[in-house]
């Protein structure tokens, strides 16, 4: 069962076409990545895939429809880490990971136990109990974004789509996070899609791969299928040497001067 379905995604900003025409499936449980240079509408196919942005085409979210989804509903069925998440001023940790638990608390009503222990589980999953009672702007970079994860987690969600979600990261944390959201995925049978610039880590983490340029798919299969140093060249024009890694291939630019 897939998933996402996407069919003829279109979504245009200001009146200029960016993602023109994106057919794209994820099956259940399947982690997908979609790459591509700067400006190659990864992050606005993810966002209009999230029910974010006005788009035309259909999406599906585990078979429904998402055009006539509630909101609620839509929040209970995909959880998002988007690059910068605007964060209110002096929100404690433990508080803004609970806002992943909203959907599931009635209007004008409290957040029931469940909900403070799947934002507890959510911490200690992405290990920052010492930080549950920090000002969320005191953090650095790194830290904040596991708190927008244990977010996106906490909220209980099938679907999990990552917008570069390490790029605020040490190559530790790195690691640690991907692993993590791996390892869940694994566990709780969670779908993810994300975009990444780090093509040798969207190789080993990625099931498959979705090559994106000027808002079109230009190639799309298992990691070793897409990253070829000849669709690299085409789409990035950068020269790499392509070298076979356990978990996918690892890519590296090589220089091109003397
Ligand atoms: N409001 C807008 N009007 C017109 N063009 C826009 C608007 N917002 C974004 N764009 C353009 O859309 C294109 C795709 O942007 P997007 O952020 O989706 O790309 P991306 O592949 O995620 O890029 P990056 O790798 O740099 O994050 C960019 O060229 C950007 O300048």
């Amino acid at each position: 069962m897939s998933a996402i379905e996407v069919e003829k995604l279109t979504v245009r900003l200001d009146g200029t076409l960016i993602v023109d025409g994106v057919d794209l499936d994820v099956a259940e449980g399947e982690w997908v990545t979609v790459i591509g240079p700067n400006g190659a509408g990864k992050s606005t196919a993810l966002r209009a895939i999230g029910g974010l942005l006005p788009f035309g085409g259909t999406i599906r979210w585990h078979g429904r429809v998402v055009a006539g989804m509630h909101r609620r509903e839509r929040a209970k069925a995909v959880a998002m880490v988007l690059q910068a998440p605007v964060v209110p001023p002096g929100m404690r940790v433990f508080d803004y990971v609970l806002l992943g638990r909203t959907p599931y608390i009635p209007p004008l009503g409290r957040e029931s136990a469940a909900d403070l222990a799947a934002a507890d589980e959510a911490l200690v999953a992405l290990d920052l109990v010492p930080f549950a009672g920090r000002r969320l702007d005191t953090l650095s970079g790194g830290e904040k974004q596991r708190v927008f994860l244990a977010r996106a987690l906490a909220q209980g969600a099938g679907i999990l789509l990552l917008d570069e979600p390490t790029s605020a990261l040490d190559i530790g944390h790195q690691q640690e996070v991907l692993e993590l959201v791996d390892r869940l995925r694994a566990e709780r049978g969670l779908t993810v899609l994300a975009t990444m610039h780090d093509l040798s880590t969207a190789g080993e983490y990625a099931d498959r791969i979705v090559l994106l340029s000027a808002g079109r798919v230009v190639a799309a299969g298992t990691p070793s299928a897409v990253l070829t140093e000849a669709n690299l060249a085409e789409h990035y024009r950068v020269k790499v040497r392509i070298i076979p890694g356990d978990h996918g291939p690892l890519v590296v630019a090589v220089r091109t001067g003397p």
